[in-house]
């Protein structure tokens, strides 16, 4: 079935609603969204929802393959993503690369 929703830590809903932040990086568990399919984004803390966008793509990524243009998707440098994706998902390697671009707020 195609996801409808999904989360982002609050942290990162003013980037996102600003257009600074145009990719987001998950695990296995989430690599099921589908290119052309919009989907509502809701805070992971306490599921407020706070825009849809459209997914624009889904590709396997490498932990170690993460360059500095990835971190500047993610409005980070590639430092600071680098700890981010430790910090949510320690120890993993295969990442799933989700390209999507805002729809409306
Ligand atoms: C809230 C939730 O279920 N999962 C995630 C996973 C990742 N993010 C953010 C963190 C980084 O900016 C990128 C890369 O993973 O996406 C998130 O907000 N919520």
């Amino acid at each position: 079935m195609t996801p409808t929703t999904m989360t982002f830590f609050e942290r990162f809903e003013a980037d996102i609603l600003s257009g600074k932040k145009t990719i987001t990086l998950r695990d296995e568990a989430e690599k099921h969204y589908v290119p052309d399919s919009v989907v509502t984004v809701s805070t992971f803390e306490d599921g407020r929802e706070f825009c849809r966008i459209k997914i624009v793509s889904v590709e396997p990524v490498l932990f170690d393959a993460l360059t500095d243009y990835h971190a500047a998707q993610e409005n980070m440098t590639l430092d600071e993503l680098s700890a981010v994706i430790q910090d949510i998902y320690p120890g993993i390697q295969q990442l799933y690369l989700i390209s999507y671009q805002r729809v409306d707020a």
